[in-house]
């Protein structure tokens, strides 16, 4: 493959991806934001600015951790909620679902503490994530959050991938191509 590096701008950020394959007909641009307090609070700021108005936000473990925790505080939440995707000795009756997302390509469980759900129920629920490409991802949250008596009011990543970027149901700073090997 000739190109081995995508360069991303987003928020005022450039960053160049590299260019990993993930089956063999499809590689993609990696987009890890643990770590990056530089863009993930670019992208936050810009992120928070396109929300409706919302009570909570959730994201699902890992890498939408860091993005949901500085658009809490931006908006002045004192809490945010994460759906966790291993069920923890501490949790009480999780709420369970699946997901199979274009990254792992395995199928992952999805969890919501009890405690958790119980302070979305009710509530306009904003779900966050860095990255939405086949979408799976997001819609097992949007089934968590309903399970849980929540009214998801709005979907909103750093990236929309591949197809994602046609979806007029999801808020998104940038879009970013797939690189099909065939
Ligand atoms: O729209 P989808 O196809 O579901 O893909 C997007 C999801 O995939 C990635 O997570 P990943 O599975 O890599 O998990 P991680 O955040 O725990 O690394 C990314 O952070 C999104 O949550």
């Amino acid at each position: 493959m000739a190109q081995k590096t995508y360069t991303l701008h987003v928020a005022g950020v450039t960053r160049e991806l590299p260019i990993v394959k993930i089956s063999d007909d499809l590689a993609i641009a990696s987009f890890v934001i643990l770590g990056d307090t530089e863009l993930v609070c670019a992208a936050a700021a810009q992120l928070v600015k396109k929300l409706p108005p919302v009570d909570i936000l959730v994201t699902a473990e890992a890498k939408g951790i860091p993005l949901v925790f500085e658009m809490s505080r931006l908006l002045g939440m004192k809490r945010y909620i994460v759906a966790r995707k291993s069920i923890k000795p501490y949790m009480e009756s999780p709420i369970v679902d699946e997901v199979v997302s274009i990254t792992t390509q395995k199928k992952q469980i999805l969890c919501l503490d009890h405690n958790d759900a119980s302070l979305v129920k009710g509530r306009r629920v904003a779900i966050i994530d860095d990255v939405i490409s086949t979408g799976e991802s997001v819609q097992a949250v949007e089934r968590l959050v309903t399970k849980a008596g929540g009214i998801v009011v709005a979907k909103a990543a750093i990236l929309a991938e591949g197809d994602a970027a046609q979806r007029n149901d999801i808020i998104f700073l940038e879009k970013l191509p797939l690189f099909p090997l065939k």
